[in-house]
């Protein structure tokens, strides 16, 4: 049997378990898991739930090393307005945004579509906004080891929304600096250059 065959029985066999959870979840809500509506709610709720955290099986750091070009370009590269989609630790609930992203490279660039790819990777775990902000910011950092590397992250908090203090239109930022974003000239530049996308 191939390690890849051993992963898929162990997802099927934990999206099973994940499903007789939600059922017994649904019933003590009050719900009849028998109506026609219902009736495959746990299962598709068991899928939903396993792809909002799948990111836990993913390294982040090899996708990246799988599109790293050598290249003499020394100046910032910024790929912002990353929509991105996460589910905060304490509620269960989702919170949703947008990440700006720069790097000055270091000798290596990286395939562009490989930042959004793994801001992906670590929005699909139970997070709380900050570390989701360190963990890309470090991934990039001791992966392509540029000469900085710099995230900003927007995002709305659906416990702060739907329930607990319900506030509707406060948004939270959270930023990390590495290398030459630590220094306040190349770190204005960038604010500047992304200011026009921030609430
Ligand atoms: N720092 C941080 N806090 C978060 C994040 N997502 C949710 N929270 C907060 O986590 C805290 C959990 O606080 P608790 O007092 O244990 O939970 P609670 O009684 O449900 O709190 P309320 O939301 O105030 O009703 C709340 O203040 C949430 O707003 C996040 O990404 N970062
Ligand atoms: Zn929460």
């Amino acid at each position: 049997m191939s390690p890849y065959q051993k992963f898929e029985e162990y997802n099927i066999e934990v999206q099973e378990d994940v499903k007789a959870r939600y059922k017994s979840i649904i019933a003590d809500l009050g719900e009849d898991v028998d109506r026609e509506g219902i009736v495959k709610t746990p299962e598709r709720a068991a899928k939903a739930m396993m792809y909002l955290t799948s990111g836990y099986d993913v390294d982040a750091s090899e996708i990246l090393r799988g599109a790293m070009f050598k290249e003499d370009y020394n100046e910032m590269v910024i790929v912002k307005n990353i929509e991105l989609y996460s589910l905060c630790e304490h509620h269960l609930l989702p919170f949703f945004g947008k990440a700006h992203i720069a790097y000055i490279p270091n000798g290596h660039i990286v395939g562009l579509s490989k930042i959004p790819r793994i801001v992906d990777v670590f929005a699909r775990r139970l997070q709380v906004q900050e570390r989701l902000t360190h963990n890309i910011l470090e991934c990039i950092n001791q992966t392509l080891k540029p000469q900085g590397v710099a995230v900003v992250i927007e995002a709305s908090h659906m416990c702060m929304m739907m329930r607990g203090v319900q506030k509707q239109n406060s948004t939270t930022t959270t930023s990390g600096f590495r290398g030459q974003f630590e220094n306040n000239e190349t770190r204005n530049e960038f604010l500047k250059l992304i200011s026009n996308d921030l609430s």
